[in-house]
C-alpha cells in the first residue's frame, strides 16, 4: 500500500491509495517545524476514524517547501519502515524529462500534474492548479512538461489587499452575482473573482496560440471547483490529479 503526500505552501495532502482506489485523504495546515512524531500523532488519530486495515509498505513525496521533506523522510523510515521517493530528487525518475531551461528547478508538484493529466488525458494539455499561487503547467504531445505560467493565487490577491490598504477587510473569496460591488467586499470579490476568470481565459487562449494547436484545459488545486461554472473556462475538473500524478510517479519507479 502506498501512502502519497502532497505538500503545498498552504495546505499537505495525505492519500492511501491500494494499488486501484484511493482509501482515504486526509489533509492538514503546512508547517515547516512539524516534526515526524507530529505528523504520526495526526495521522494515527485521523485514520481510525476510517477503519482501515492498512499496510503501508510505500511512501511518495511532493513538496514545494523544501524544508518540510526532512521530517516527512523521518516519518516515512520510522513509522513505516521505508526510504521515500522524493519527486525531484535525482533517485525519483518521471515517465518523461521537463524541457525547460538549464539549472531550472521545476515545482514538483507542476511536474506531478504534468504526469497525471498527461496519464488520463494524452497530451497538448493546459493544467491551471488552483493553490497557493495559481500555476498553468503547459503538457506536450509526449508528455513532457515545458513551462508555463504562475500567477498569484487567489486568495494571496485578496490577502495582499488587506495587507496594504488600511480600510480593506480581510475577506474570502466567493463568486459575486453581479460586476459592480455595491459594497466593499462586493466590490473586492468582484476584482478577484472576475479578474481571475479573466487572467484563465486570456493566458490560456495566449498558451494555446504560442502552441499553435488545440490544447485540453485541466483545472484542480484548493479554489479550483470555484471556476468550474465559469464560462467554459475548463475542459475538466480533476480534484484527485496531483494524487493521481503521484501514483502515476511511483508507478514508474517501481518498473523501472
Ligand atoms: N474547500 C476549500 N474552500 C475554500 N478554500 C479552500 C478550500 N481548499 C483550499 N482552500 C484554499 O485554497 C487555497 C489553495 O489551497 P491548496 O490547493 O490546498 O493550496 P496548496 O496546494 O498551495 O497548499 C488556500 O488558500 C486554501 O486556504
Ligand atoms: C509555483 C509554486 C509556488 C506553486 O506552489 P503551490 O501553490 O502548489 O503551493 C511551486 O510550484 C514552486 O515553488 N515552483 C518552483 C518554481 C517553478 O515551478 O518554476
Ligand atoms: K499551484
Amino acid at each position: 500500500m502506498l501512502l502519497a503526500i502532497d505538500c503545498g505552501n498552504t495546505n499537505t495532502v495525505f492519500s492511501i491509495w491500494d494499488g486501484e482506489k484511493f482509501l482515504c485523504t486526509l489533509r492538514t495546515s503546512t508547517h515547516h517545524a512539524r516534526t515526524a512524531d507530529a505528523y504520526f500523532t495526526w495521522f494515527s488519530t485521523l485514520i481510525k476514524h476510517y477503519e482501515l486495515e492498512l499496510d503501508i509498505t510505500d511512501v511518495i513525496i511532493s513538496s514545494t517547501v523544501p524544508r518540510v521533506v526532512f521530517n516527512l523522510r523521518v516519518f516515512a523510515d520510522r513509522f513505516f519502515d521505508c526510504r521515500p521517493l522524493v519527486v525531484g530528487k535525482p533517485e525519483c525518475l518521471l515517465p518523461i524529462e521537463p524541457r525547460v531551461d538549464e539549472g531550472t528547478l521545476v515545482g514538483p508538484d507542476r511536474l506531478v500534474n504534468a504526469a497525471g493529466a498527461y496519464d488520463r488525458h494524452g497530451g497538448d494539455l493546459i493544467v491551471v492548479d488552483f493553490g497557493t499561487a495559481t500555476t498553468f503547467d503547459v503538457v506536450a504531445a509526449d508528455g513532457a512538461y515545458i513551462g508555463g505560467v504562475i500567477a498569484p493565487g487567489v486568495n494571496l490577491s485578496l490577502e495582499a489587499l488587506h495587507q496594504a490598504a488600511a480600510a480593506l477587510p480581510h475577506i474570502d473569496i466567493a463568486k459575486p452575482q453581479k460586476v459592480i460591488g455595491t459594497n466593499t467586499v462586493a466590490c473586492m470579490q468582484s476584482g478577484v473573482f472576475w479578474g481571475y476568470v479573466g487572467l484563465v481565459r486570456e493566458v490560456c487562449d495566449r498558451i494555446k496560440a504560442e502552441r499553435d494547436r488545440p490544447m485540453k484545459v485541466i483545472s484542480t488545486g484548493g479554489l479550483a471547483p470555484l471556476f468550474q461554472q465559469s464560462h467554459a473556462l475548463f475542459d475538466a475538473f480533476e480534484d484527485d490529479l496531483t494524487m493521481h500524478g503521484l501514483t502515476v510517479i511511483y508507478d514508474y519507479n517501481k518498473d523501472n
